[in-house]
């Protein structure tokens, strides 16, 4: 693998945990789902104008309960936890090892973007609102789904692109298999990571040194 300059990270199951997202994240948006619908309805109309069938708020919770990755949900579960972050009722959890390797990286002069199916503003509060604290400040930009799913490797094209890097000076790391061929079919390095210590490159971001 080519020294990288710069790293690409998912977050459920690499930076944060996968329960944090499943049993904190997603019942606080099932929990007030309707209720935000109801109290904004100019906000939600273009991103309720994408979700089909006559019932959405239905439709919205089929999506969660089966975990779809659709960019209309996504937004508006961002929408939604901005409210439990303000509160002080969301923290976002990321792993020791994440801020410690977000602190070695800033420092070694290396980026860090975020690759996440939820949006670029949820990406924004785990970090921004996090158990270690605001961790965006050695954050150097975001990617979400509105750049393309993550399985397809136009996407990792489209964000090397953007960050103005050559895929291969851009490693990936995310603990979804067929993300870890898409990145390396766009020519990307990539990094398989297992937090339940699973058949994987490595199991922490601890091990990532560059
Ligand atoms: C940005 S925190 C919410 C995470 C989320 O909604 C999600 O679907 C996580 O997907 P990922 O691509 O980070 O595995
Ligand atoms: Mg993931």
């Amino acid at each position: 693998m080519t020294q990288p300059k710069a790293v690409l990270l998912d977050i459920e199951g690499t930076t944060s945990s996968i329960a944090f997202v499943t049993e904190v994240l997603f019942p606080y948006a099932v929990k007030h789902l309707a209720e935000y619908i109801a109290d904004h309805s100019e906000v939600v109309v273009p991103i309720l104008a994408e979700v089909p069938g006559d019932d959405k708020v239905a439709t919205l919770l089929e999506w969660i309960a089966e975990d779809r990755k659709a960019t209309p949900l996504k937004t508006l579960q961002g929408l939604i936890w901005a409210q439990g972050y303000a509160e002080g009722t969301l923290k976002g959890h990321v792993y020791p090892d994440t801020p410690e390797a977000l602190r070695r990286w800033y420092t070694a002069g290396v980026a860090v973007y975020i690759y996440s199916s939820g949006s670029i503003a949820a990406q924004k509060l785990i970090f921004g609102h996090s158990i270690a604290g605001d961790l965006t400040p050695m954050l150097s930009g975001y990617f979400d789904t509105t750049t393309g799913s993550k399985r397809e490797a136009e996407s990792y094209t489209r964000i090397a692109a953007a960050t103005g890097c050559d895929p291969e000076k851009l490693l990936f790391v995310s603990d979804m298999q067929a993300e870890i061929d898409a990145a390396r079919a766009a020519g990307m390095g990539a990094l398989l990571i297992d937090r339940n210590g699973g058949p994987a490159d490595i199991h922490s971001l601890a091990e990532i040194r560059l």
